[in-house]
């Protein structure tokens, strides 16, 4: 008796017998097939059509909703939006923030609103870190004026639409996926929000008429294993020690190829571990705070021989003032309507404080602050994207920026810790 499995894979080939039985079994085959058949068809709908988005930490999936439903493309979503945007200076500018509910986004949009600046922001409210701080962020925003879309930057529809409704004449990307060590778990969010976010808005950006001028978020991490210190624009950096810094070269070497086809001006910042208020919590400093407060025990990173791990951190207050110099020092971008018309400027620049602190020290810092006694758990630097040590050579950004930090980790700190107290709690209300 030949059984269905083995019919030969060239159908023509397959001879039925013409047995009533042959007929049912031929019958209930067929049913198998169409079952089947619609499984599968119904499968590729859910997973095409109504799956969430494609990052692993966008909460509401808003690249659909802004295609599916009116919300916006409703007038009152417009009014808010012009609202937001209202320049209020004299020769202020409009700036879309995209990651204005994140903690240096935050900041920015705060500093730009209140010497009249217009801004709009763009959050995908991502679960990276706890997102009621991001929620609690918003509302500070709110109060100010600053009105926030929650939206994707992957969502080409909804920049176009923000583009419409205000002729921005600046971008602040801030939009990315931070922290150098979770990296290793979730590598794509770093493809999905540096990689390919950076690249769809820089799309929309190059398309819209005016172009906008773009001020970047890069990062301390390109010089990667790079020694020699302090760090300057000028040095290698192919030598990346995580893919989150790979993602943040790569952005580099993308805003030169916008720069060099379509004429947008693109200045990247390379922050060098920025602290402070409304930081943010996968951070060292945040939550060395948390944990002593819980008495919980931290660990304390050192290099090969027990080498001294540092880094340059760097106030958010003077990060605000790099930021908002760059983009006032920012030139037009000489393109339209996806043609470029002219060479246009491209920048990098070094972000830091110029004077590196070991972490141990930090942790001093803040036992004094806390009145707490850390309970230190000293261990090798993991191999997992780290690098000893970080150190900016600012004579750049000085120059051309007028950038000048002024804050030292023990005053920064200080404004840390006032906030966290007053914002979480000694210890039973902590963070996340
Ligand atoms: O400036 C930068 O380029 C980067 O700064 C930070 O990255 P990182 O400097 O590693 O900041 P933290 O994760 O807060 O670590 C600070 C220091 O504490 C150390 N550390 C961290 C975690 C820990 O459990 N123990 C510990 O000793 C790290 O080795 C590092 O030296 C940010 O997380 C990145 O998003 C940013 O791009």
């Amino acid at each position: 008796m030949k059984h269905i499995d083995c019919a030969p894979s060239t159908p023509g080939k397959f001879k039925i017998e013409k047995s009533p039985y042959n007929r049912l079994r031929l019958h209930s085959y067929l049913a198998k097939l169409t079952f089947w058949s619609l499984v599968f068809l119904g499968l590729i709908y859910l997973f095409f059509y109504r799956s969430p988005s494609s990052s692993p930490h966008t909460t509401s999936d808003p690249s659909r909703r802004s295609l599916r439903s009116s919300f916006y493309r409703d007038a009152n979503f417009k009014k808010t939006v012009r609202a937001s945007a209202k320049i209020r200076s004299r020769n202020g500018i409009s700036v879309l923030v995209t990651g204005a509910a994140g903690f240096v986004g935050t900041h920015v949009s705060a500093a730009l609103k209140r010497r009249g600046d217009g801004v709009v922001g763009l959050d995908n409210f991502n679960h990276y870190y706890d997102p009621s701080l991001k929620k609690a962020r918003q509302a500070l925003l709110e109060r100010t004026g600053v009105y926030i879309v929650e939206g994707d930057i992957n969502d080409a529809s909804l920049l176009k639409k923000l583009f419409e409704i205000v002729p921005f004449t600046h971008v602040m990307h801030l939009a990315a996926q931070a922290g150098v060590r979770y990296a290793m778990e979730n590598p794509s969010s770093y493809v999905h929000s540096n990689i390919a976010g950076l690249v769809s808005l820089l799309e929309v950006c190059k398309e819209a008429n005016p172009q906008p001028s773009i001020v970047w978020a890069s990062s301390s991490s390109v010089y990667g294993l790079n020694t020699k210190v302090p760090f300057s624009e000028r040095d290698r950096t192919d030598q990346p020690a995580s893919l989150y810094a790979a993602t943040k070269k790569a952005g580099e070497e993308i805003a030169h190829t916008y720069n060099h086809i379509y004429g947008l001006s693109l200045t990247g910042l390379r922050f060098f571990t920025v602290y402070g208020p409304w930081g943010r919590p996968d951070m060292a400093y945040f939550f060395f705070t948390r944990d002593m407060l819980k008495g919980k025990s931290i660990p304390i990173f050192e290099g090969a021989n027990h080498g001294t791990v540092a880094r340059d951190f760097t106030y958010i207050d003077d990060i605000v003032k790099g930021c908002l110099a760059a983009l006032d020092t920012a030139e037009k971008s000489t393109g339209s309507g996806g043609k470029k018309k002219g060479p246009a400027q491209l920048r990098v620049y070094n972000l830091g404080n110029t004077s590196p602190v070991p972490v141990s020290d930090l942790v001093s810092i803040l036992e004094r602050l806390l009145k707490v006694k850390a309970k230190r758990l000293v261990m090798k630097l993991p191999r997992n994207g780290d690098v000893q040590f970080t150190h900016a050579n600012i004579s750049l950004a000085l120059r051309e920026l007028g950038y000048k930090p002024t804050t030292d980790l023990q005053t920064g700190l200080k404004k840390f810790a006032r906030w966290y107290l007053s914002y979480y709690g000694s210890g039973k209300k902590s963070a996340q």
